[in-house]
């Protein structure tokens, strides 16, 4: 894990720029806004800069910076995203997830998720306690690959902690650091897989008839420092051996993994190749002081998403 604390005199650069960039006069929607965040970075502090291409070029597994200026005058914790999307509220702090997001990728969004937004709010919502999305609280959201069934998965899910009173933890587990039996290496590193949309896209996504999921690999890539892909409720396995090796990976990742508990001004980002993430359940308050996050998906080329949609558009179509 790699760690960066910005200084007072950085987080006022930062205020500023948010500022700035409130001023220009950009549409507000972030969808759109998403290109200027990618021309106005490089005004960022230098610092923070090469802090981010650092951990980029080094594939940092995990990456906080602490210390992203929040507004004093933050609003309430909507209840749910759907609220989120309708107030506008915590509008500074997309800004700023975007700017740094952009210093570090591309960001993009699903047009089956949070209606197209690209930057998500993660807060608990009434009625979706016990889901298996990110607006659950009190059923712990078990470790996975962001968007896991997608060949356009991001490459870094980047969260910025906007509230966190109770210290609910995310929990991260890295490939890099659990210790695989050679058996079940093998065995994760052949095609014996299929991986399903989970819950949190509401329209059908292309991928979704049965007959579109291929079979796939948990381990790809350098197969020194493979990459992983790796969700236990939305896989299955196709035969016995992978079973056992889907079994002994999830078993070796919840022990291995660890916790980091996201303080107000922290903003993570999650190597969507490496590490796979999670929560800790926690009892919702639906009083305005909950846990809320921001979300943004990064690839660290966008051109792949076109590639693969055949559309212009940083969104993944329905
Ligand atoms: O709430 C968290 O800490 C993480 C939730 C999650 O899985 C996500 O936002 O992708
Ligand atoms: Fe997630």
């Amino acid at each position: 894990m790699r760690r960066l604390q910005l200084t007072d005199a950085e987080q006022t650069e930062i205020v500023e720029l948010v500022d700035r960039f409130l001023d220009a006069g950009h549409d507000w929607e972030p969808l759109n806004a998403a290109e200027a965040a990618t021309l106005a970075a490089p005004r960022l502090p230098l610092r923070l800069r090469e802090f981010l291409a650092g951990a980029r070029s080094g594939e940092s597994d995990i990456t906080v910076v602490s210390g992203v200026p929040l507004d004093p005058e933050l609003a309430a914790t909507p209840t749910g995203w759907e609220a989120a999307a309708k107030s506008g509220a915590g509008r500074r702090e997309e800004i700023a997830l975007l700017l740094c997001g952009a210093a570090m990728g591309d960001p993009f969004g699903w047009e089956s998720q949070q209606e197209g937004r690209i930057v998500h709010d993660i807060c608990p919502a009434p009625g979706m306690e016990s889901s298996l999305t990110s607006a659950s609280s009190e059923k712990t959201l078990s470790l996975h690959t962001e968007d896991v069934f997608h060949p356009c998965r991001a490459d870094y899910v980047a969260l910025l902690c906007l509230r966190n009173p109770d210290g609910v933890g995310t929990t991260m587990a890295s490939v890099d650091a659990v210790e695989l039996p050679p058996e079940v290496r093998v065995a994760l590193a052949e095609p014996g897989f299929r991986f399903f949309p989970d819950d949190s896209h509401s329209a059908p996504v292309p991928g979704e008839e049965p007959s579109e999921h291929p079979n796939e690999k948990v381990l790809f890539g350098p197969e020194q420092a493979p990459y992983l892909r790796f969700d236990v409720d939305f896989m299955t396995a196709t035969g016995p051996e992978a079973a056992a090796a889907m079994d002994a990976a999830d078993e070796l990742l919840r022990t291995s993994g660890g916790r980091v508990v996201l303080r107000p001004g922290d903003l993570v980002f999650i190597d969507n190749y490496k590490v796979v993430h999670g929560r800790d359940p926690f009892t919702p308050r639906y009083d305005g002081a909950d846990r809320w996050l921001k979300r943004v998906n990064l690839l660290r080329d966008v051109r792949r998403l076109y590639a693969e949609s055949r559309v212009r558009s940083r969104l993944v179509p329905a």
